[in-house]
């Protein structure tokens, strides 16, 4: 399985990740979803790059160019909420992509202890297509398993692409063991040593929903 982590390069993104971690700049709601959205946009061009190509003839008022355009069917899926400013970075890009939002929350059953539901899910199907899952958490995995198998009950994609920007080490392990090998590609902008035992990411950014939107009840 191909793991990209772009921490390992030196770019700008990196510091739209530190602004994400930092106690002195996430509180900016509306930065901390904007530079959610811009690794998002960042990230859907370098993906481009690994999906098909053609060559197109494209008609301009002074003759005929020829562009290699990409002929993938993509579908962009995200989890609720965290999600949402992330996938909008890849639709900036991915325009013409049709979508898929699933919800999934933690049910605490005590302070430590809890389970992942799935309640909806709205999505085309995606038999031979492209399909991007975007959340911008990996904790423990189990968000992204349980959204890609529902997403499974609406055909069989032909290549599938998760996309996340803080990963735990424990959440690609997870990742690995449960998509298949063969067609699934990982890109991530960090991937953080541990889990707390609340199954936060550490050092990770916190509450990534909490941030964009505000505190839930
Ligand atoms: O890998 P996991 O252990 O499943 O954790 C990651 C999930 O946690 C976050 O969502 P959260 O449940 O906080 O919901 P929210 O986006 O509504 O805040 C995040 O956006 C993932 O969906
Ligand atoms: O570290 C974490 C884990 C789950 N959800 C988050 O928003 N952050
Ligand atoms: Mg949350």
């Amino acid at each position: 399985m191909k793991i990209v982590n772009f921490s390992e390069t030196n770019s700008e993104l990196n510091r739209f990740v530190a602004e994400l971690r930092c106690i002195d700049t996430q509180n900016d709601r509306l930065r901390f979803r904007r530079n959610l959205e811009r690794i998002g946009e960042v990230m859907s061009y370098e993906l481009s790059k690994d999906l098909e190509y053609s060559p197109k003839e494209i008609n301009t008022p002074l003759g005929t160019s020829i562009v290699n355009t990409s002929d993938d069917s993509l579908v962009l899926a995200t989890i609720l909420r965290a999600g949402v400013p992330f996938h909008q970075g890849f639709l900036n890009y991915f325009d013409k992509a049709e979508n898929a939002f699933v919800s999934a929350y933690r049910k605490y059953k005590d302070k430590l202890n809890f389970e992942i539901f799935i309640e909806y899910i709205a999505s085309p199907r995606i038999d031979g297509k492209v399909l991007i899952i975007t959340d911008p958490m990996l904790a423990t995995g189990g968000s992204m398993e349980l959204a890609y198998r529902a997403l499974l009950t609406k055909g069989n994609p032909r290549h599938i692409h998760v996309a996340s920007i803080i990963a735990s080490q424990k959440a690609i392990d997870y990742v690995k063991e449960h998509f298949p090998d063969d067609k699934t590609t990982v890109w991530v902008a960090a991937i953080d040593p541990e889990l707390d035992e609340h199954s936060y990411i550490v050092p990770g950014l916190g509450d990534a929903g909490d941030l964009a939107y505000g505190e839930k009840e």
